[in-house]
């Protein structure tokens, strides 16, 4: 089996549409119904078997209100791939969505906007209030760059692997991987992609293998 690749997949969206649940749902297989809401970062790591390659996703998990925007901003440099989130209950974390897309090609550097794996989550899938419709989100995605587009529940699980696995395809670039998609890693902004920059530290650490 050849060497870890390390991929870092960072989770932007407004605060409370579930991008702490889902790192956990992902990561930890757990839901919790009352979390706090994130101040500055986290990250948790999650190994993965593809095609006899050890492939490490380090999700960064974002805080999304607004009044955290200088503590998160830091941590966007040297990303594989980006997740952006709404809640499906709620209109307006999907009407900015092109906000968070634009807070991140801003504070992350990116280059070749176009190219960047972008993968879009309509979380909450579970709650039957829904604001967005699966056409309107998909729209959106089609319009904006083509995005990969997923309607996820951190609470009972629902698609919730499979959009973080989309990360490993679209963002590491495995090609032939099933999704029709050509390679990414000719585009991919991995770390050593810049190797003068040492990324920040989060202010708090969860760090699981
Ligand atoms: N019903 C339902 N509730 C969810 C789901 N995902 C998250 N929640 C709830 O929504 C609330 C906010 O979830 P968080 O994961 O803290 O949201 P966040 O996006 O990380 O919020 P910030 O840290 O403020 O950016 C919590 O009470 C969660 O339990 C889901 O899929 N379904």
């Amino acid at each position: 089996m050849s060497k870890t690749a390390l991929l870092k997949v960072i989770l932007l969206g407004d605060g409370g549409v579930g991008k702490s649940s889902l790192m956990n749902r992902y990561v930890t297989n757990k839901f919790d119904s009352h979390l706090f809401h994130t101040i500055g970062v986290e990250f948790l790591n999650k190994e993965l078997e593809v095609d006899g390659h050890v492939v490490t996703l380090q999700i960064w998990d974002t805080a999304g209100q607004e009044r955290f925007r200088s503590l998160r901003t830091p941590f966007y440099r040297g990303s594989d791939c980006c997740l952006l989130a709404f809640s499906l209950d709620d209109g307006q974390s999907f009407r900015n969505l092109a906000n968070w897309k634009k807070e991140f090609v801003y504070y992350a550097d990116v280059k070749e906007p176009d190219s960047f794996p972008f993968v879009v989550l309509g979380n909450k899938l579970d709650v039957p209030e829904r604001q967005v419709s699966a056409e309107e989100a998909r729209r959106w995605c089609a319009e904006n760059g083509g995005h990969p587009y997923f309607e996820t529940s951190a609470k009972d699980a629902t698609n919730v692997a499979g959009a973080f696995e989309e990360e490993v395809r679209w963002g590491g670039g495995e090609e032939g991987s099933g999704s029709g998609r050509p390679s990414r890693a000719a585009h991919s902004h991995k770390h050593c992609g810049h190797p003068e920059e040492k990324p920040p530290q989060p202010t708090v650490l969860l760090k699981h293998t």
